[in-house]
């Protein structure tokens, strides 16, 4: 059979990749660092070359004691000898040891260092990417990925600093000393060791690798699937589909079970064949010292020597073995969180950007073409539009028209595919992203809250807001009547997504919070659930109010929100095929307007 060594090459480079990726991106983190690796380094070769050379007393002592039928004063200067030897192994072992701790009390700084930048940098990162990531990812894998990864960096840390570098100090330096006095025995250290390590190298890269990169996927799914449903936990009630949910997750489970069961089980052949290794290894080294004392090339002190160093390569390349292996291990664990580091942003800020500058609010759409991944035909093809400063304009239309993506648009949630969309005759696509939004209001049809203080949430547009403006903002939206009669006011805690509060109230709050951010740009997306009609009369009231004087695009679903605006966009399958203010709406016999006017008239009639 031809073996394609080519080929065997390529796929050797492709299992090594995420190794690579891993490597380079925990020196990256060394090297911001450079004082503390280079003083741990140094810290943990001197303690580890402290305990290279203790075998070379522990021989000494050997010979010294080893003369049978000494004379008492020959025995005198043996014992001396042997103290002094014994001396030189306790004053190395101690120097290993203070060494060794100096090591570990600064690979702690920097290893907390790393895992801190790490995790901040990755959700950086993660709050940066563009809305089509988030809504592909889910909340609970993202939160595995960062937290594994980071300890994962603890591991790794460990590893190559604490017990790879001294491991290949010892590796090496018994080998020089070995060789320096017998050439045949350093070359069978050297050669078994190096054996040994591509054995282990190979065996965590090609074959217990590509397996632990499968078990963690299936372990990042079952922090996603856990998310998923305990953050939907209310819907799961609601349906009463407990068992429904628990069948769905076992299932995720048990293939994470499967997947794990074969990685843990190739990580137990791996070591036993590195054991083997060990064994063979074993053999021919002592074997090798037996012949040079029956050669007459070695003293008994040698062959102690020999054993001694023997022992120490031994324990050292078993826990090679081991580190590779955690290695491997850490490498895994940390592939996602590297991953996330240099995934593109989806939407990026373009190199010169300057700060966009918003104080009429016009807004142009020029020619837009806009085509969603995965959709046959784009949404927008041409789109052309203005809304003029401070013009209120409401957007009306079919479900799936594209009213909300109109409006994700100009917060460049997407970017466009072609044309132009300009903001005071400011392109959007070359402004900086946050510097855009946070001009521009949102109060979404779903409102979703910080498990903060209602104070906390409302001023999040504007976080040096004093109390006296949040409860202003918050008597303009209708909202500081129900928050004052909380038990704690407006340092009441909402909940995860401000789910203790009502449906209604959590529209006020996010109203309240657009008044406090006074931005010139104002979205509304109205919600579709119904409300009670005070709720809803508090809510169009704090609305009309809010609008006033600014440029405001309301999406509405409720025609009655509408109604009193000057101009409404009617969408239907991305075009605007309509525009007028409602009583012109309303006279077009044919037209979807008044279409979806009959209807809810018909239905309110009907009700
Ligand atoms: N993130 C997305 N990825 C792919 N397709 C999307 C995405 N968001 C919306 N769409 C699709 O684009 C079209 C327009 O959606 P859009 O949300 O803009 O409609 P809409 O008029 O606001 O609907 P609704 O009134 O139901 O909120 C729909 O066909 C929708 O399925």
């Amino acid at each position: 059979m031809k073996i394609d060594f080519s080929s065997v090459v390529a796929e050797l480079r492709r299992r090594a990749a995420p190794f690579q990726n891993v490597l380079g991106f925990t020196f990256g983190h060394w090297r911001r660092q450079p004082w503390v690796v280079s003083a741990v380094a140094g810290c943990v070769m001197l303690s580890t070359l402290a305990e290279l050379l203790a075998p070379i007393y522990a021989g000494k002592l050997v010979d010294a004691v080893a003369p049978a039928g000494m004379a008492s004063f020959d025995r005198e200067i043996a014992l001396e000898s042997a103290l002094k030897a014994l001396a030189a192994m306790v004053g190395l072992g101690a120097l290993s040891v203070l060494f060794r701790q100096l090591g570990f009390h600064g690979v702690v700084r920097m290893t907390l260092r790393m895992m801190s930048d790490a995790a901040r940098e990755a959700f950086a990162r993660v709050q940066r990417f563009a809305t089509d990531w988030h809504a592909n990812t889910f909340a609970g894998s993202t939160v595995r990925k960062v937290t594994r990864g980071m300890w994962a960096l603890d591991l790794l840390n460990d590893t190559v600093l604490v017990a790879l570098m001294p491991s290949a100090v010892v590796l090496l330096g018994t080998t020089v000393l070995l060789g320096q006095r017998w050439p045949l025995m350093g070359a069978i250290v050297l050669l078994g060791a190096v054996g040994f390590l591509l054995l282990a190298a190979l065996g965590s890269v090609g074959y217990v690798g590509p397996s632990a990169r499968l078990s963690n996927l299936w372990d990042t799914r079952v922090g996603g699937a856990l998310a998923d449903a305990v953050s939907c936990n209310s819907v799961v009630k609601a349906f009463g589909a407990e068992g429904r949910e628990d069948a769905r997750f076992a299932m995720v489970v048990a293939k994470w079970r499967r997947r794990t069961a074969r990685t843990w089980m190739r990580s137990n052949n791996n070591g036993t064949a590195q054991l083997v290794a060990l064994l063979a290894l074993r053999a021919a080294i002592i074997g090798f010292a037996l012949y040079l004392w029956w050669d007459g090339q070695a003293t008994p002190g040698d062959l102690a020597y020999v054993l001694t160093a023997y022992l120490v390569i031994h324990g050292y390349l078993r826990d090679v073995g081991w580190y590779i292996r955690d290695l491997q291990h850490a490498v895994n664990e940390m592939e996602e969180l590297v991953a996330i580091g240099v995934e593109p942003y989806g939407i990026a800020d373009h190199g010169q950007a300057r700060p966009i500058v918003i104080t009429d609010g016009r807004i142009e759409f020029q020619d837009v073409l806009f085509h969603y991944a995965g959709h046959d035909k784009p949404l927008y093809d041409g789109l052309n539009v203005t809304i003029e400063a401070g013009e209120q304009v409401g957007l009306v239309g079919l479900s799936g028209s594209g009213k909300t993506t109109f409006v994700k648009l100009i917060q460049r949630l997407h970017d466009v595919n072609g044309g132009r969309i300009l903001i005071d005759g400011q392109d959007i696509a070359q402004v900086p992203q946050s510097a855009l939004r946070s001009q521009i209001a949102i109060v979404q049809q779903e409102p979703i809250l910080f498990h903060r203080s209602l104070a906390e949430n409302i001023a999040y547009g504007r976080p040096n807001a004093t109390m006296a403006e949040i409860e202003e903002a918050a008597r303009l939206a209708n909202a500081h009547v129900f928050i004052e009669r909380l038990p704690k006011g407006y340092g009441t805690l909402v909940g995860e997504r401000g789910v203790k509060l009502s449906g209604g109230e959590r529209q006020r709050v996010a109203l309240a919070r657009a008044f406090l951010a006074d931005a010139p740009i104002l979205i509304l997306d109205e919600a579709t659930s119904s409300l009670d009609s005070e709720s809803e009369a508090l809510i169009h009231e704090a609305t009309e109010r809010l609008i006033e004087g600014r440029t405001a695009i309301v999406i509405a679903h409720r025609l009655s929100t509408v109604r009193a605006l000057k101009r409404i966009l009617v969408f239907d399958r991305g075009r605007i095929i309509e525009e007028g203010d409602h009583r012109a709406l309303t006279k077009r016999p044919d037209g979807i307007y008044r279409k979806l006017f009959d209807r809810q008239v018909l239905g309110l009639v009907e009700a």
